[in-house]
């Protein structure tokens, strides 16, 4: 099988036809000319390179006592005892939020200001970026108003996260970021030019997604897979570590605000294809992700599927 690129400066209703069939196929493709500038990237590459490489002790004062899942994390992924191969940070892009990027920053050793500026530019780009994506989805899902899914991630209470990923050189093929799927609408993940990255695209099977720094690489998250009751595949990945370089990931994840009903939207239900899970806030969902006892590789739809016993 081979990943879809997607060419943003192609003509748009190609562009939308191709971004729906990749996330019917894998829920995973990648988008090259996508506009958000080099050196707004290469920047906050350089100042997260620059926070991982400050002592512990330093890292520490940005967690890992902070609500989950923000702040500093070495080792260790999600409240169940997952654990991998890195360290990474994690900043909530919702600007009242006591976790977002300014007030956080100021935990952060050194280089406050420019971090703070960096992610900021960074998070305006990949929202953008974002935002044209999800217009080409609905436009490609043939509905008339791209609002219908930009709303969510433009609401000013949006609940999208920003992660660092930082895996340190290792060579011996071990997990770094186990098996899972990303919970919300659409993730954007870039990474530097170091290998990493695998998809699950069925039947046992595995791909490497070779790394491209220039290129983003977009995931479906669980939110649009209920949104498209099940059309579109939230894709499974993980990352593994065999590499003598430094690996480093930004991810953005595209979430609606904490109050926002996700139900599937219209004409996603039909004879062929019976509804799926029952309308659930995406704060119930983020909810049942930190409550309970689930791992990161975990089925987190269990409860809101129709007929099932708690709904
Ligand atoms: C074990 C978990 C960690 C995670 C929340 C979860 O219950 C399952 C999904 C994990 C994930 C993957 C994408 C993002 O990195 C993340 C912040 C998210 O929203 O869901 C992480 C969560 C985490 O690291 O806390
Ligand atoms: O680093 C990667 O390539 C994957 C990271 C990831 O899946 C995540 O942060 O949710
Ligand atoms: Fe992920």
């Amino acid at each position: 099988m081979t990943i879809t690129e997607i060419d943003l400066s192609e003509n748009k209703g190609k562009v939308a036809m191709q971004i729906v069939r990749a996330c019917e196929q894998y829920g995973f493709f990648t988008v090259v000319n996508h506009g958000v500038p080099d050196d707004v990237i290469q920047t906050l590459e350089y100042e997260s390179f620059h926070f991982f490489s400050r002592p512990m002790s330093e890292k520490m004062a940005a967690g890992p006592d902070h609500v989950k899942p923000y702040g500093y994390g070495c080792n260790t992924i999600g409240p169940n005892g997952d654990v991998g191969r890195l360290e990474y940070l994690t900043l909530s892009t919702n600007p009242s939020s006591p976790q977002s990027i300014i007030p956080m920053s100021q935990l952060i050793p050194k280089r406050r200001l420019e971090f703070c500026n960096a992610a900021c530019e960074y998070v305006d780009g990949v929202r953008k970026l974002t935002c044209m994506l999800l217009s080409l989805t609905a436009r490609g899902l043939g509905f008339d108003k791209a609002s219908i899914l930009t709303d969510l991630i433009r609401n000013d209470n949006s609940d999208s996260i920003l992660r660092l990923n930082h895996y340190p050189p290792s060579i011996d093929n071990g997990i770094g970021f186990g098996e899972h799927s990303d919970p919300q609408i659409f993730t954007l993940l870039r990474s530097n030019d170091v290998p990493g990255l695998q998809i699950y695209v069925g039947n046992d099977e595995w791909i490497s997604v070779p790394p491209n720094p220039s290129a983003f690489c977009v995931f479906v998250g669980d939110t649009l897979h209920a949104m498209t009751n099940g059309r579109f595949v939230s894709v499974r990945h993980r990352a593994i570590t065999n590499s003598s370089e430094p690996r480093m990931s930004i991810a953005f994840f595209g979430a609606p605000s904490l109050e926002e009903w996700i139900y599937a939207l219209p004409g996603m239900v039909t004879p062929n294809r019976p509804l799926l899970y029952n309308p659930f806030t995406w704060g119930q969902y983020k909810a049942n992700l930190y409550s309970g006892t689930l791992r990161l590789a975990d089925d987190r739809f269990g409860i809101f599927r129709v007929g099932s016993s708690s709904t």
